[in-house]
């Protein structure tokens, strides 16, 4: 089919060359004026029959068309003083057969009040679509997308490229991986990819909520419905996520009578408030999350297994820090800036032996941990990049089996009490495990447990 540019040619050209919005100009090898529009003419307050034949300079003030034809080099959004003000000009050289030919010139803004009025404008609409962002955030609860998600590792894009495969879907996901590892980040970004991404995002901490209130706290209550109960009644977790996603935080320290409930509403699709007489329909997306082993607890029968296969339709394991340690130098990189911008300090790099620390480094407490570390190390340091003095004595000692000023019985306990703490993680805190991989008495362990604090 043949193109609108081929077709329309002359019509394209006029519209464009005689476009009262623009001007421009086009010179030749000499510098000599070939083109000239009327709306640059008016500009200049010259007659298009006597410009086209001279030179540039004759015609146009302070330009620099005719040096563009002898650099080759184009110039963008370069200032011009013309006619008492400045103006923001585009100079390209025309090439034919590699040779320069000519320039062609074009004014972007006539003065810099018709620039300051375009980013004005631009501003007052970035302001808008930020406020506007920040207010939908805010209304659906949902504060990290995808992109937020900060990494280099294989194993992270993977993960990144399956939730997009299921997050358009309303199945329930299951978040798994040690605390830290951003499970609440991965929430967000699927409810942001779903179709209720305009709905609300609602979390409940499981862990964080008392026993006695999480009933209330998920499935409402009515007025009346017990003493000091609020006027009105109270809307539960699952009425406020209705027509979005749910996310239930560390739901492996939920109790099992809260257990019960939820698999009620989860089956039946409806939820009945405290003092309710009726039911009332729920339309909610679970997203779950937790650093337990939920196939031991089911064991334990401390987790009750009908809502396990509920909540476990799609399964993702979000990896520790220490499994992903390409992850580490650009996510520390990242955290930095959003440190110092919070702050408001000057801090902006690492030193060398610092990014070596830090792989070195086991990261029990994942990303988070890192942010922790980074954030104290710009309140601490006194210079504009972090060294290995301003990090926290722990990830320090990874950096050698040597910290100045330090005796040989410090820095013995300083590794004890590392390996301690890396193995707990690992056994998920099951102490006679972690005494069995550290190959020490349970009773051992115990003492030196208690005589690190950990
Ligand atoms: N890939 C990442 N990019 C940027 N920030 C991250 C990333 N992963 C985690 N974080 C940051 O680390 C912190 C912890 O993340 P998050 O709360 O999502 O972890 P979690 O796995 O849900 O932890 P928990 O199980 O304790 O609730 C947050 O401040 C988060 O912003």
């Amino acid at each position: 089919m043949e193109s609108i540019r081929d077709s329309h040619k002359q019509d394209v050209f006029d519209t464009f060359f005689e476009n009262g919005n623009f001007c421009i100009v086009v010179v030749d090898h000499e510098g000599i004026v070939s083109y000239i529009n009327e709306s640059y003419c008016q500009f200049l307050n010259v007659d298009k029959r006597q410009a086209i034949g001279k030179h540039v300079t004759e015609v146009i003030e302070n330009t620099r068309m005719h040096l563009v034809v002898e650099t080759g080099k184009e110039e963008m959004a370069d200032l011009q003083y013309i006619r008492g003000n400045y103006m923001i000009a585009n100079r390209i050289p025309l090439r034919s057969d590699g040779k320069v030919v000519g320039a062609f010139g074009m004014v972007l803004f006539r003065d810099t009040e018709e620039w300051l009025k375009m980013n004005s404008h631009i501003r007052d609409l970035l302001l808008e679509l930020k406020a506007y962002r920040s207010q939908r955030r805010e209304q659906t609860g949902a504060t990290y997308a995808l992109h937020h998600i900060i990494s280099q590792s294989q194993e992270v894009e993977r993960l990144k490229d399956k939730i997009k495969q299921v997050a358009p879907s309303d199945v329930s996901v299951l978040l798994r991986g040690e605390s830290g590892t951003g499970k609440e980040l991965f929430a967000h970004s699927i409810h942001h990819l779903s179709e209720r991404s305009n709905k609300p995002f609602v979390k409940v901490n499981c862990a964080a909520i008392p026993e006695d209130l999480l009933e209330s706290e998920l499935f409402g209550y009515q007025e009346g419905a017990f003493t000091g109960a609020k006027k009105g009644g109270k809307p539960g977790k699952f009425q406020l996520a209705d027509g979005g996603t749910l996310f239930l935080d560390e739901i492996g320290d939920m109790p099992l009578h809260a257990q019960v409930k939820i698999l009620r509403v989860l089956q039946e699709g409806e939820v009945e408030a405290i003092g309710a007489t009726h039911p009332q329909k729920v339309n909610v997306r679970i997203i779950a999350s937790t650093h337990q082993p939920l196939e031991q607890l089911i064991q334990d029968q401390r987790f009750r297994e009908d809502l396990f296969y509920r909540i476990n339709v799609v399964q993702f394991h979000v990896p520790a820090l220490r499994e992903r340690k390409e992850d580490i130098e650009v996510l520390a990189r990242s955290l930095l800036h959003k440190v110092t911008n919070k702050i408001g300090k000057r801090v902006e790099d690492f030193d060398p032996a610092v990014q070596e620390a830090f792989k070195r480094y086991s990261w029990p407490g994942n990303v988070r941990e890192l942010e922790n570390a980074i954030e104290s190390a710009v309140h601490l340091t006194r210079s504009e990049s972090i060294g290995l003095d301003d990090l926290p004595s722990s990830i320090r000692a990874t950096s050698s089996g040597y910290t100045a000023g330090r005796t040989l019985k410090e820095s013995l306990e300083e590794a004890e009490k590392q390996a301690i703490q890396e193995a707990m993680v690992h056994a998920e805190g099951d102490k006679v495990k972690a005494a069995g991989t550290l190959g020490i008495g349970k009773s051992s362990l115990y003492e030196k447990v208690k005589k690190y604090g950990l």
